[in-house]
């Protein structure tokens, strides 16, 4: 069995970026910007007002001091002309500041009386007037690559760019195995269960911004599996579960290798997910074959394919990030295998669930946290900080 770096090593060997395709910006958020991007204007593009107020001269501006109102300048509609010593225009917020004014003094610090305004004693601090380009000036970029999320779609609006070279999405068909499954809706046998964890990995690649398509359910054949085999299409990434251990109906290997596969590795010294296996396939397509057990495929999604499509989406080759905690109570020693622990974290402190059998998934679902326990840990005391992952 290879360690949990190893397999990645060996997956990112196998994850080759994918080629960038061109979408418009309202398209762009969850995707990967391939390619800088350059502002081709300045923000703001004049010096604007921050206030609804008045634009006077820079100096001068004291309590006491009073001034004729001869204009007024909104957003979007200038003021066409100068402001000299003693004169004011009405301004509001994003209005161009016209020449001559270097302060906007805001509605509720001035008296008015018909054209006349004057400063009262409650004069506040600042000139409210936001700098040409005080954001960002013409040329300014933004590096690639970057996964966009809704802040940097506000700015690369601002920055007038209408369409982005994003990395395309990546292709996965995800394969559920076994005899024993039914969709969800349907009535299952007696001795049948609903398939769970492949709408729980299909969820999970959706949001890392795959195209993720779930194939029929093959059965514990031969036939049944090379039949779900034919229609993986153009995926980039197909995905197995279940059918990966060494009973006499786990035929995933096999029929994946029949059909000329080229396997990388098969079995990690972690738990759950060890018998996790990956490889080409004969038309170039990637494969993982996770374990069945519900949680070990959710654990191995985090663990394992979730860097694999940031490998293919361009964003480098990197496990992934760890946090540290601290125990809230005594912890075991740890097996020859690293154990990926479902686990609760609360303010800095992180609490291991008491069942960590790979089947519960109402487990997976209250844990905040995969607790790493290295292999051949020795038994931890409370208090010792520990690495994990936050799910
Ligand atoms: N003699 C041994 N037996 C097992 C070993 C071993 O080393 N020696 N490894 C165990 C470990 S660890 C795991 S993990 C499982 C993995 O088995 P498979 O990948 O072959 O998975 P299945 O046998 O098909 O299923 C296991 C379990 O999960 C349920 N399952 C499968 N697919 C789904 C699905 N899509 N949704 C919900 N549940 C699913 C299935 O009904 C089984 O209960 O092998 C151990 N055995
Ligand atoms: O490795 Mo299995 O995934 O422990 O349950």
């Amino acid at each position: 069995m290879i360690s949990v770096s190893e397999a990645l090593d060996h997956l990112f060997e196998l994850a080759t970026p994918l080629p960038t395709e061109t979408v418009p910006l309202t398209q762009a958020n969850g995707r990967v910007l391939a390619e800088a991007v350059a502002a081709t204007r300045n923000q703001p593009p004049f010096s604007a007002s921050a206030m609804d107020g008045y634009a006077v001269a820079a100096q001068g501006v004291v309590a006491g001091a009073s001034y004729k109102v001869i204009g007024e300048a909104a957003a979007g509609h200038a003021f066409d002309g100068s402001v000299a010593a003693g004169q004011a225009v009405r301004i509001f917020t994003g209005a161009p500041v016209p020449e001559g004014a270097g302060h906007v003094v805001i509605q509720e610090d001035i008296d008015r009386d018909g054209d006349t305004i004057t400063i009262t004693d409650r004069l506040g601090s600042g000139t409210n007037i936001r700098p040409a380009g005080g954001d960002f000036t013409v040329g300014q970029t933004i590096a690639a690559p970057r996964l966009l999320r809704p802040n940097d779609v506000a700015l690369l609006a601002a920055m007038n760019i209408g369409n982005v070279t994003v990395t395309r999405r990546p292709k996965v068909a995800i394969m559920a195995t076994g005899d024993e499954l039914v969709m969800p809706g349907e009535n299952p046998g007696p001795d049948q269960i609903i398939a769970s964890n492949s709408f729980g990995l299909q969820a999970m690649l959706r949001d890392a911004g795959c195209e993720a398509r779930l194939l029929p359910i093959a059965r514990d054949t031969e036939s049944s599996l090379r039949t779900a085999f034919s229609l993986i299409d153009d995926a980039d990434l197909v995905i197995t579960i279940g059918g990966a251990s060494v009973g006499d109906h786990d035929l995933v290997g096999k029929v994946a290798a029949d059909l000329g596969m080229q396997r990388s590795f098969y079995k990690i010294a972690m738990r759950p997910g060890k018998p996790l296996m990956a490889g080409k396939l004969a038309n170039g397509a990637m494969m993982i074959g996770l374990p069945g057990n519900p949680v070990s495929a959710m654990v191995c999604g985090q663990v394992f394919v979730l860097p694999v499509i940031r490998a293919m989406l361009g964003l480098g080759q990197a496990a992934p990030i760890e946090q540290t905690a601290t125990l809230a109570h005594d912890l075991a020693a740890n097996g020859p295998r690293q154990h990926y622990m479902r686990a609760k974290v609360d303010a800095g402190e992180i609490r291991v669930f008491g069942n960590q059998d790979s089947s519960l998934l109402t487990v997976l679902s209250t844990a905040n946290a995969l607790l790493i326990a290295p292999p051949n840990a020795p038994r931890m005391a409370k208090g010792t900080s520990v690495r994990f992952l936050p799910i």
